[in-house]
């Protein structure tokens, strides 16, 4: 359970029946499934919102995916937000209804099931960052595009960017690896955009993370300009600051270098509230922020909406 003052995060349950109850409430325009399961047997839903949502329709797919890192529940709300706002508000707000009409939008909330519910064991905050196999394995640097390339992730079991003991060794990472595959429809990846949200720095990211090069043999430099561009409005919609993912810190093996390096897909990791300079602190924003801080990015979600169909 969240500690007590915190309720208004959601555990693992309680993500669950608010999944089942959005469609159950919104038959027409969503279909739940799941992309696999956990280390420890925990299913990873999978939302998809669109108009007809049974048929597989000819329209621009764009994918949010949420807690890859366990400590970082915010994400898993963001993720939430998405869902309320694009059910809620179809046949009411003419924005949500035009892309419910003309996208399908899929949503994973929690990747890391295991992690997030250890993290809140006892109802005391652990910081917890990785999965649940062994010592944990850190699910963003354990994605087969460029992994363990380039001295940005560890090789120590015990390191909390353990990088796993080879690309998709962590089965959260190839559920969706999955997933994403099969979203490659004759022979075309129908998927245009993603956003991986983390917490915390209030950053837009983009690829690549293993080098500081802008270009390189997966990255042209009208592909570059693109997610600068595309980066820079994001960032100009809620305030955070945009930058390649490298000039952070060097990662390799993240999801965005994958989404990208693998699918062309245009990919961006999110950095929520707060900025920085909180330490651990900065995990664990009061429940208070969680509808200001995810309703912050609203209108990013209908850039990458906007630009998957571009
Ligand atoms: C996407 C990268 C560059 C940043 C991310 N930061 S986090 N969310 O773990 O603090 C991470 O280390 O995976
Ligand atoms: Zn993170």
């Amino acid at each position: 359970e969240f500690p007590e003052g915190d309720e208004g995060f959601h555990t693992y349950s309680e993500l669950t029946t608010l999944l089942e109850n959005a469609a159950a409430d919104h038959p027409d325009i969503t279909q739940l499934s799941d992309v696999g399961s956990s280390h420890e047997g925990r299913t990873i839903p999978l939302m998809k919102i669109s108009a007809d949502a049974a048929q597989d329709s000819d329209e621009p797919e764009v994918l949010f995916t949420c807690n890859q890192h366990a400590r970082e529940h915010l994400t898993t709300e963001m993720c939430l937000r998405i869902v309320e706002r694009f059910t809620d508000g179809y046949g009411t707000d003419q924005t949500v209804t035009d892309f419910v009409d003309s996208r399908e939008i899929y949503v994973i909330p929690t990747v890391n099931p295991d992690g997030s519910e250890h993290d809140i064991e006892g109802g005391q905050y652990q910081g917890w960052r990785k999965n649940r196999q062994g010592q944990g394995t850190d699910l963003n640097r354990n994605w087969g595009y460029k992994w363990g390339c380039c001295d940005g992730s560890s090789g120590d079991p015990a390191s909390d960017t353990y990088r796993g003991e080879s690309g998709f060794s962590a089965p959260e990472t190839a559920a969706v690896r999955d997933f994403v595959n099969s979203r490659v429809v004759g022979g075309e990846q129908q998927l245009e955009g993603h956003i991986d949200f983390h917490t915390y720095g209030e950053l837009v990211l983009w690829p690549f993370g293993h080098t500081t090069d802008d270009v390189t043999e997966d990255m042209t430099e009208q592909q570059a300009q693109r997610f600068q561009d595309v980066g820079r409005e994001l960032a100009d919609s809620n305030g955070y600051t945009p930058q390649q993912s490298s000039d952070l810190y060097v990662t390799d093996g993240d999801v965005n270098g994958w989404m990208w390096g693998e699918h062309r897909i245009l990919s961006f990791t999110f950095e929520m509230y707060p900025a920085d300079g909180f330490g651990l602190d900065g995990f664990y924003p009061d429940d208070e922020d969680i509808a200001p801080e995810t309703e912050r990015n609203d209108q990013a979600v209908d850039i990458l909406l906007r630009e998957a169909g571009a």
